[in-house]
């Protein structure tokens, strides 16, 4: 993987492809693209935004998840900031014809296998955690490296009958290709880190956790100066609520990374306040918030857009090696934050309540 904020040529333009989706990936989308604009600007590098269609609005406008042009206008460009898919208008389609394959499509041909998924907690928003007692003591700053372009999500699935009753099946497949890479991805992000990689697995019952344990370990001897422990995943998902603190990088496959992200986004918080950036070979990388549509507030000006503002920094940084303006944008959050600005998501008594727009604005302000 050659995305790094290393090493990058400097160029003054670059084509970003926009993909709002739906819910409020429309809303979180639209404040991020204001940030991103006036961040360019002070850099003086112009962004062409095209805005494209995918997920339950193409499905409407275009009858298909992921026109052809969507994937097309993606591969042209140099990076793609992606809101989110899905909702219920289309809960009652099957299979492939779902908004959510969209993002497979997306992920899968784009060639984006390594999903990095940051958690980390802001100090000003530690009074707001559950787990403040433990959480002020020690912090988070944990990586969560996610397989993203194989495993359970892509395996052959299907429907079947077994003894006269429906049944369905989902294939987990790894191929030890697909591993090394984004374990590789996992140790090089440790060494810039603390130094420390945990393999998040099952493989005290999955042959593919076996798999993993045993390239992982090949690999592990490449980096003698990092140190590698695994947990399997039941048991991941309970440390990560004790003791966040003991993590660093953690490493896992398609399904367990999606999962064990929306646990470490609430313990920093909020499910509205962690970003990914999705990388393959080149420095083509796609950017979205960890969470999806949430139709239960979509349209109502209630979603934080922090986490789509910090998928935008994280696109300046790996995609376009403009690490300066990556930090820009995380400073201004961090004011923004400290100045007692809340979305409902993170507010707590004593702060102001602010909804998507203003908080979108105010973040803009501190550029
Ligand atoms: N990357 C994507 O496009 C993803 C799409 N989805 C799709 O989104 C739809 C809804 O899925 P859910 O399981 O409800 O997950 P969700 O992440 O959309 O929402 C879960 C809960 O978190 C809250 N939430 C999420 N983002 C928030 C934000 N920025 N600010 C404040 N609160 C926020 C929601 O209000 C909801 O209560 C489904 O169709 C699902 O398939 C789900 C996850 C990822
Ligand atoms: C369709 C799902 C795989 C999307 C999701 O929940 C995610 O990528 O976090
Ligand atoms: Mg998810």
């Amino acid at each position: 993987m050659s995305n790094s904020n290393e090493a990058k040529a400097s160029r003054n333009e670059y084509n970003i492809a926009v993909i709002p989706g739906d819910g409020i990936g429309v809303e979180v989308t639209a404040a991020a693209l204001k940030v991103m604009e006036k961040v360019a600007a002070k850099h003086e590098v112009k962004l062409n935004f095209t805005e494209l269609l995918a997920g339950g609005c193409a499905i409407d406008k275009a009858g298909e998840p992921l026109p052809k042009e969507t994937l097309a206008q993606c591969q042209k460009s140099d990076a793609v900031l992606l809101g989110a898919v899905g909702g219920p208008k289309w809960d009652n389609l099957s299979g492939d014809k779902r908004p959510e394959q969209a993002l497979l499509g997306l992920r899968g041909g784009l060639g984006l296998y390594a999903n990095l998924r940051p958690a980390r907690i802001y100090d000003e928003l530690k009074a707001a955690s559950p787990l403040k007692d433990t959480i002020i003591e020690k912090g988070i700053d944990l990586l969560i490296v996610r397989e993203l372009t194989g495993g359970i999500y892509f395996g052959e699935k299907g429907r079947t009958t077994v003894d006269g009753y429906a049944a369905a099946y989902d294939h987990e497949v790894y191929n030890e290709k697909e591993i090394s890479r984004i374990t590789r991805t996992a140790f090089e992000a440790a060494r810039k880190r603390r130094r420390k990689v945990t393999l998040v697995d099952k493989a005290n019952i999955l042959e593919s956790s076996r798999l993993w344990r045993e390239v992982v370990n090949k690999i592990a001897k490449d980096y003698p100066d990092v140190a590698i422990d695994y947990l399997y995943v039941d048991n991941a998902a309970m440390q990560l609520v004790k003791n966040p603190a003991q993590f660093d990088v953690i490493v896992t496959s398609n399904m367990f990374g999606d999962i064990l992200s929306d646990e470490a986004s609430m313990i920093t918080g909020s499910i509205g306040m962690l970003a990914s950036a999705s990388l393959g070979e080149g420095s083509l990388g796609m950017y979205e918030p960890i969470h999806g549509s949430a139709p239960d507030i979509a349209g109502q000006d209630l979603a934080n857009p922090l986490a789509q503002i910090l998928s935008a920094a994280m696109l300046f940084e790996y995609s376009l090696g403009m690490a300066e303006a990556a930090r820009d944008i995380e400073k201004a959050v961090k004011s923004v934050l400290g100045q007692g600005y809340r979305t409902g998501d993170i507010w707590t008594e004593g702060f102001e309540k602010v909804g998507t727009k203003k908080m979108g604005e105010l973040v803009l302000a501190e550029i």
